[in-house]
C-alpha cells in the first residue's frame, strides 16, 4: 500500500511495482472514478465531506480482498480513522514523501486535484502538515522520492518488503 502527498508518485510507483511482483495493481482514485465520476465533479456537487465518505468505503471493499495486490491511495485516504485502521491490519504500507518544489513541478498546477484550488502551493503545505503524522501513522517505511527515478523507486521498496518479510515481525524493518 502507498500512501503520501499529492505528488509522491503513489500512483506511479504503484504501477511500477504491480508489474515488478506480478500483483495486481490497483488505484483508489481510479476505482472511485469508476464508481462515482470525475473526482473534482464529484467534489463539486457533493462537497468533501461526501468525497471521503465514498473514498473510504471504496477503500474499505478493496482492503476486505483476499487477493494480494499493490494499492496507491489517495492522498487524504488517511483522514479517514476507519482507512487507518484498516491499513495498520495485515498490510505493508510505504509512505511516499517529496520535496514541495518537485511535487508542484510534477502535479501541473494543481489541475484536476481540486483540494489544491487556489493557491496551491501554500495549500500542498499546509495539507501536509495536517497529515504527515497520520501517513506516518500508518505505513512501516518512510521514502523520500525527490530526485530517484520510479524503477529506483520499486527496487528500494520490494527490497524492504523482502527483508521485512524475512525477519521477523518484532524485528521487521520501522521508519529511518
Ligand atoms: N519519482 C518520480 N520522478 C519524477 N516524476 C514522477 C515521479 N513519481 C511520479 N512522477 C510524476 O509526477 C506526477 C504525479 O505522480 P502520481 O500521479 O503518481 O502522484 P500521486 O502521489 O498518485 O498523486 P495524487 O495523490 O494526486 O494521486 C505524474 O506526472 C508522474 O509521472
Ligand atoms: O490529497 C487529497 O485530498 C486528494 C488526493 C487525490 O489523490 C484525490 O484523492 C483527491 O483529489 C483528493
Ligand atoms: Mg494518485
Amino acid at each position: 500500500m502507498l500512501v503520501g502527498p499529492m505528488g509522491s508518485g503513489k500512483s506511479t510507483v504503484g504501477l511500477v511495482l504491480g508489474r515488478r511482483l506480478g500483483l495486481q495493481r490497483l488505484d483508489a482514485d481510479d476505482l472511485f472514478v469508476a464508481q462515482h465520476g470525475v473526482i473534482s465533479d464529484y467534489f463539486s456537487r457533493n462537497g468533501e465531506p461526501a468525497f471521503r465518505q465514498a473514498e473510504e468505503e471504496v477503500i474499505g471493499e478493496v482492503l476486505s480482498r483476499a487477493e494480494p495486490c499493490v494499492l496507491s491511495l489517495g492522498g487524504g485516504a488517511v483522514l479517514s480513522a476507519q482507512t487507518r485502521d484498516r491499513l495498520r491490519h495485515g498490510s505493508h504500507v510505504v509512505y511516499l514523501t517529496v520535496a514541495e518544489d518537485a511535487a508542484l513541478a510534477r502535479l501541473n498546477g494543481g489541475l484536476g486535484r481540486p483540494v489544491l484550488a487556489g493557491d496551491p502551493g501554500r495549500t500542498w503545505r499546509r495539507i501536509l502538515a495536517e497529515r504527515h503524522a497520520l501517513y506516518r501513522e500508518v505505513s512501516q517505511w518512510t521514502v523520500d522520492t525527490t530526485g530517484r527515478s520510479t524503477e529506483d523507486l520499486a527496487t528500494h521498496i520490494i527490497r524492504l518488503v523482502r527483508q521485512a518479510e524475512s525477519t521477523t515481525p518484532t524485528t521487521g524493518a520501522v521508519h529511518p
